[in-house]
């Protein structure tokens, strides 16, 4: 019979939410305590993962615990365990449903267990009792949704501090900000990742029939390539409408988020971190992604560019990761999601100050991909291509009309800074395309050879 630990060295490694793919594992450790001892039994272990590679990693993995195998949960078995002199079955506790009601029973009391603390939002409704359906477009976290009125995020890795994601909302909770989904509540777990607390779970107010913003956009690029005589502001599925209240969404959220947390206004020495940083980034990226060497003089120049800038510019908290998959549209307006940041980059990166611009710079981005994703299957097609640039300058263009208008600051002048943001954006999505998906890296490496290539 196994130990837990030999099942999570077979059982981790093929969860689409671990992150280190690939990396030989020299030791694994677990530590776990029973957070519902009902029926099914509920477990949560924190699993403490060492790389070959001198690297380490804490996941959160619940467990749920049957005396007999259960036929309708086969997807979610992880193993079978001895538990005095008898056999005890390991379920991944997110896929079964029955194992789901504990975690909103526990925050709705405010419940410390273990080393976990439960802490319910001042407001807001926490439907206990409803059990969780997991969310199928899981990709680092895992999310459940209780009867279309709460969603729980696990965050799988456990890293110290605070998650933005529950920073920013607890503070915009104190906004009348109507952009976002009201935080509930949060967990929080003691020693788990170099000693310190870690965030484990958020739970936010579910949007209910609402629709993504990718989904809608490439909607709308698909009845574009499809009338070949039409132009962009004539066809029935036109986004540009949609845009423009996007960026008035994304001005008011940019707006409230200054209003209620830090700010300070750039130093010159901010500049030229800025500018290392990315020319760092770049530097790391050529290893993963050669191709994109032969743009390197240009970026750097922009790079370079940044350093010496006069501009001036207000850093504040911000959305880290905007793009049209973060945000969703309900019959009465844009809200938008996930402010976690990029997810690669460590958790107090993505909790220090930046500018708007760098979630400008990721909604721009967004429009080009949504214009040429569908150029990945007809890279030699001149006509679509022409039709792309058409989509995505008209819809760019009336997001930042549309963020002007609200926030009374053209966001997307001619700033150096915005176009290095762009720039160093496609540099990451760069790297994340090669690792998850290969054949989409045409689409940021062509919009490099515009961005950084251009004068
Ligand atoms: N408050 C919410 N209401 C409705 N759907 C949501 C809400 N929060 C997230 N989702 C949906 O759940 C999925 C994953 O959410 P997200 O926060 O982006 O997680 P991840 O960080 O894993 O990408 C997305 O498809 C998103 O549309
Ligand atoms: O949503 P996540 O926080 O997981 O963000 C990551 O995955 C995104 C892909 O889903 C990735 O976004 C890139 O692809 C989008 C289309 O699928 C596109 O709209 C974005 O502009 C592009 O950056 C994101 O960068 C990554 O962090």
């Amino acid at each position: 019979m196994k130990a837990l630990t030999d099942l999570f060295r077979e059982w981790i490694p093929q969860q689409r939410w671990f992150g280190g793919k690939g990396r030989e594992w020299a030791d694994v450790t677990e530590d776990g305590f029973f957070l519902d001892r009902g029926n099914p039994v509920l477990s949560v272990h924190r699993v403490r993962i060492e790389y070959t590679d001198g690297g380490r990693d804490t996941y959160l993995v619940p467990l749920s615990w049957r005396d007999q195998q259960a036929e309708d949960l086969e997807s979610a078995f992880v193993g079978a365990v001895a538990s005095e002199g008898n056999e005890t079955y390991a379920y991944d506790a997110m896929r079964d449903r029955e194992s789901t009601a504990p975690w909103l029973i526990h925050l709705a009391q405010g419940s410390s267990i273990g080393p976990m603390h439960f802490s319910p939002a001042d407001e807001g409704h926490i439907p206990e009792g409803l059990p969780g359906d997991i969310v199928s477009t899981e990709q680092s976290n895992t999310s459940l949704v209780y009867g279309q009125e709460a969603i729980l995020k696990l965050f799988r890795r456990l890293e110290p501090g605070l998650n933005p994601d529950v920073e920013v909302h607890a503070a915009l909770r104190r906004t009348e900000n109507e952009h976002i989904a009201p935080l509930l509540g949060h967990v929080q777990i003691d020693d788990a990742a170099g000693g310190e607390p870690a965030t484990v779970a958020m739970l936010q107010t579910f949007v209910a029939n609402a629709s993504d913003g990718w989904r809608l956009a490439t909607a709308s690029v698909r009845d574009l390539y499809a009338e070949g005589d039409l132009h962009a502001d004539e066809v029935g599925g036109d986004f540009a409408a949609d845009s423009r209240r996007l960026g008035a969404a994304t001005a008011s959220v940019h707006a409230d988020l200054a209003r209620v947390l830090p700010t300070e206004e750039a130093t010159r020495d901010w500049f030229a971190t800025v500018a290392r940083q990315m020319s760092e980034r770049l530097d790391a990226a050529i290893e993963i992604v050669p191709q994109l060497a032969e743009h390197a003089d240009g970026l750097r120049a922009l790079y370079a560019a940044v350093a010496d800038s006069d501009e001036r510019v207000v850093r504040q908290r911000v959305h880290g990761d905007l793009h049209l998959g973060q945000v969703l549209r309900t019959a009465t307006g844009w809200i938008i999601l996930d402010f976690e940041g990029e997810p690669a980059r460590p958790l107090a990166d993505r909790r220090e100050l930046d500018t708007p611009l760098r979630d400008v710079a990721g909604m721009l981005r967004s429009f080009d991909y949504a214009a040429r994703h569908l150029l990945v299957e007809q890279p030699e097609d001149t006509q679509r291509e022409y039709r792309a640039q058409e989509w995505a300058a008209r819809n760019r263009a009336a997001f930042c009309a549309g963020y002007s208008e609200a926030s009374g600051l053209d966001p997307c002048g001619e700033s150096p800074l915005l176009r290095a943001f762009e720039a160093d954006k496609a540099v990451y999505e760069c790297v994340y395309e090669a690792r998850n998906r290969p054949h989409w890296l045409m689409i940021p490496l062509q919009s490099l050879s515009r961005i950084a290539d251009r004068d």
